[in-house]
């Protein structure tokens, strides 16, 4: 074995001093083994490496080099290759055999050429003569750590390249889109698997296949845009949306082939090969990638949004909206060729006792039924629409004749007239119309359709049914509807509502059984008004649940005045309106008037209309049962006139049978036949319930209401309703056992 040059020098230090001088200290942490069996030379190579800051392992042969190199991981190995027992070649063939990530720098004093191939055969990575300069040896170790870097940055990149692709291709074969590449001629050169569940071709089928294949035959101009797509980036194509043809498939009914065809929305991009700073024009172009994606879903959301955006769902007929934007169109071209149009307003008469009567599903399948019926008076080119509730709109466009609108409105009128048959029922409803004109009476949608609604409005306050065009006369009734809306709306904080009481007497006429309360309207311009001029309107408005309050409590009060005075009549009537019975608050109401003045129940009958319990059977039981716990009495006021369905007559807490007018006044000395009025009085005495006759107004019908055993009775015969004071005068004359029962007051 050669001695190492330097390490003869003796000093190493005076060496190393130099080396110093010249070279930066290395920085790095890089693992040495070094093997050797001569112990001076190992000890001057420790001293040398570790004064260049590498962490330096010793063996000093052949057997302890392999043990360290199995039980520790070195960055390099220094292997000497003469050594007794286990040689260099031993530890090197180790290194192989047993896959060790050690280089090797093998440092001989065999100067053959054959040794050399043999170690770089057996994998060493350097082969270092000896004896050789200190510089030498750090400059081999120093490009193996290099190379050694270069080669883990190399595996560390390939090991992320395969990553990424691995992601892509994840990401590729995952995805719900359709992604895919074509070359330069427009053919696919991939395609995702997803192309198969969305379209039913299989990713074989298409490779190879010109893009237009796919494409639905009134979309490729439009694809060709996407597919031959040669910009990139940004100018690139965006959201395209197209159709695609998708594929039959035999026994699969996937959703997606239920149609041929499937929406999809296209991003596209050119594909160029990467020649370095070329522009995309210098570059080659290789074709296109894109990726589609299925939108079915939400076209077919967007189609039912635009529907329901146009079209009243009721009855599938077009809405106001759509209305409107028709009437514009029409307008406009109307006015390019100086022709008329014609806007209707169509309402139906008798439409809210058949909705309030038997309910809003029977309500429904009218107003489709009604729909149809009109649609068969028009023509193709015009418009039906529902405007909501029972109004509907007709629009006639082109229309020569002023005539020929009142001829559509006739029909219409005819059309409606035979009864409908829905759900066993045989119903009525007639239709009140109103026509508007294009230029006459209005240039805009809106004031036709005013002008119209406010015909109809004037053909329904004169007779019911009909058809009518609008005057500029008919505008002060509507203004005079719009004023008494506004007028009720204040006349609540202004105290001019006033109640009027009508008493009730026995058989005999001489004993007050009862007093019922009438509401009444003090209006400041319009005199004495009465319930029918603006109760209706008041339910139209929603005020019709304040002014129940203040009924309540100003006829609880006054009830509680006569009680305190030793006057009152055992019980007071008061009337509720059809929407009074779905308001929650109503029985707290009722109960807080009576608990503020002190008033027993019992004192108290609530008189409602056999409507308003039908209407809604559940609601009333338990409204009605909730405040018969208070000893509030039920009267049904009205009783016969209705769509009646005695049955509930069981089911409730009723004390009271109210006879209607309309059957009393057809107690006349000519008439004999009072089947229905008997009929009721015979319910009633079976029902063991109380009857009273409303609209007495002779001699004749109260003897004869007597002699069937009627128990009270009311009517202009006895009083009609009367102020507060003229009807206290009346209660205390009756205590007094000194009753005036023609007390006149009203007379409308
Ligand atoms: N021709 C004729 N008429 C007679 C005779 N005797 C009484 N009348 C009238 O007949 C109606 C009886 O009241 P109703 O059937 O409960 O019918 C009432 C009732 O349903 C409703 N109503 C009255 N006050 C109120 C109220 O405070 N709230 C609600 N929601 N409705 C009320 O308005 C309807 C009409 O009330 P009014 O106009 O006051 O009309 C009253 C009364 O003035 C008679 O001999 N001959």
């Amino acid at each position: 074995m050669r001695a190492w040059r330097i390490y003869c020098s003796r000093d190493s230090f005076t060496l190393a001093g130099h080396y110093n001088n010249t070279r930066p200290m290395p920085q790095h942490t890089a693992k040495i083994l070094a093997v050797d069996d001569e112990p001076r030379l190992l000890d001057s190579l420790q001293q040398l490496l570790a004064l260049h800051g590498y962490a330096i392992t010793t063996a000093n042969d052949g057997r302890a080099a392999i043990e360290q190199l199995r039980t520790d991981s070195f960055d390099i190995a220094l292997i000497d290759l003469k050594m007794p027992d286990v040689n260099g070649q031993r530890i090197m063939r180790y290194v192989a055999e047993n896959n060790i990530r050690t280089d090797i720098i093998v440092i001989s004093g065999e100067a053959s050429f054959e040794t050399a191939v043999e170690a770089i055969r057996l994998g060493a990575h350097d082969f270092l003569l000896k004896p050789y300069a200190p510089e030498q040896l750090i400059k081999r170790i120093e490009n193996t750590i290099e190379r050694r870097k270069l080669k883990s940055d190399a595996v560390d990149i390939q090991e992320r390249l395969k990553n990424s692709e691995k992601l892509h291709r994840f990401l590729v074969n995952t995805s719900p889109d359709i992604i895919y590449v074509l070359n330069e001629e427009g053919h696919f050169t991939f395609v995702n698997q997803r192309v198969h569940q969305l379209l039913g071709f299989t990713r074989e089928e298409l490779i190879g296949k010109h893009y237009t294949t796919l494409v639905h035959e009134d979309d490729l101009e439009l694809a060709q845009y996407a597919f031959n797509e040669r910009r990139t980036g940004t100018r690139a194509t965006h959201n395209l949306e197209l159709r695609l043809r998708t594929k039959d498939r035999e026994g699969h009914s996937h959703k997606s082939f239920a149609t041929s065809v499937m929406c999809v929305e296209l991003n596209a991009t050119g594909l160029y090969a990467n020649t370095s700073g070329a522009h995309d024009n210098a570059r080659r172009h290789l074709g296109t990638y894109g990726v589609a994606r299925d939108i079915s879903s939400r076209k077919q959301a967007e189609a039912i949004i635009r529907y329901q955006a146009y079209h009243d769902l009721l009855t599938g007929l077009p809405n106001r909206t759509l209305f409107k934007d028709r009437l514009n169109m029409v307008i406009a071209q109307a006015r390019r060729v100086g022709q008329m149009v014609a806007v209707m307003f169509i309402d139906l008469d008798r439409f809210k006792i058949v909705n309030d009567t038997l309910g809003h599903v029977i309500g429904d399948q009218l107003l489709r039924a009604v729909g149809r019926r009109i649609q068969t008076c028009l023509r193709e080119g015009d418009t039906l629409a529902r405007l909501g509730g029972d109004e509907f709109v007709v629009l006639l466009p082109q229309l020569t004749h002023r005539e020929s609108a009142a001829t559509v409105g006739r029909k219409i009128i005819e059309s409606l007239t035979p009864p409908f048959l829905i759900d066993q029922h045989e119903l009525f409803v007639g239709a009140s119309i109103g026509i508007s004109l294009f230029p006459s009476d209005g240039n805009s949608d809106e004031e036709l359709i005013k002008n119209a609604d406010i015909a109809m409005y004037s053909v329904k306050n004169d007779t019911r049914g009909g058809y009518s065009f609008y005057t500029a006369r008919m505008e002060s009734t509507f203004s005079q509807h719009l004023d008494l809306e506004m007028g009720l709306r204040r006349a609540l904080t202004n105290h001019e509502f006033a109640i009027h009481y009508q008493p009730q007497f026995d058989a005999q006429g001489q004993t007050v059984c009862g007093v019922e309360a009438l509401l009444r309207w003090q209006h400041p311009e319009r005199g004495l008004l009465y319930p029918g001029d603006f109760i209706p309107l008041a339910e139209e408005v929603g005020l019709i649940g304040h002014m129940t309050e203040w009924v309540i409590d100003t006829t609880v009060r006054q009830m509680k005045a006569w009680v305190d005075a030793g006057i009152a009549p055992p019980r007071m009537a008061i009337n509720l309106s059809a929407l009074d019975l779905k308001r929650s608050s109503l029985v707290g109401e009722i109960t807080q008037a009576l608990e503020r003045h002190q008033l027993p129940g019992e004192r108290i009958e609530l008189e409602i209309t056999e409507n308003l319990i039908v209407q809604d059977i559940n609601i009333a039981t338990q409204r009605l049962t909730e405040l018969a716990r208070h000893g509030i009495s039920i009267a049904i006021d009205d009783f016969g006139t209705g769509y009646s369905s005695l049955s509930y007559l069981h089911q409730l807490p009723i004390h009271t049978l109210k006879i209607d007018r309309s059957f009393v006044q057809d107690i006349v000395p000519e008439r004999t036949g009072r089947s229905v009025i008997d009929a009721i009085i015979a319910m009633g005495h079976s029902l063991e319930l109380t009857i009273v006759a409303e609209g007495v107004e002779t001699e004749l019908q109260k003897d004869w209401l007597a002699q069937k055993r009627c128990h009270g009775m009311q009517g202009y015969l006895f009083s009609r309703p009367l102020p507060t004071e003229a009807v206290t005068h009346l209660l205390e004359a009756a205590i007094s056992r000194n009753v005036d029962v023609t007390v006149q007051a009203e007379s409308r």
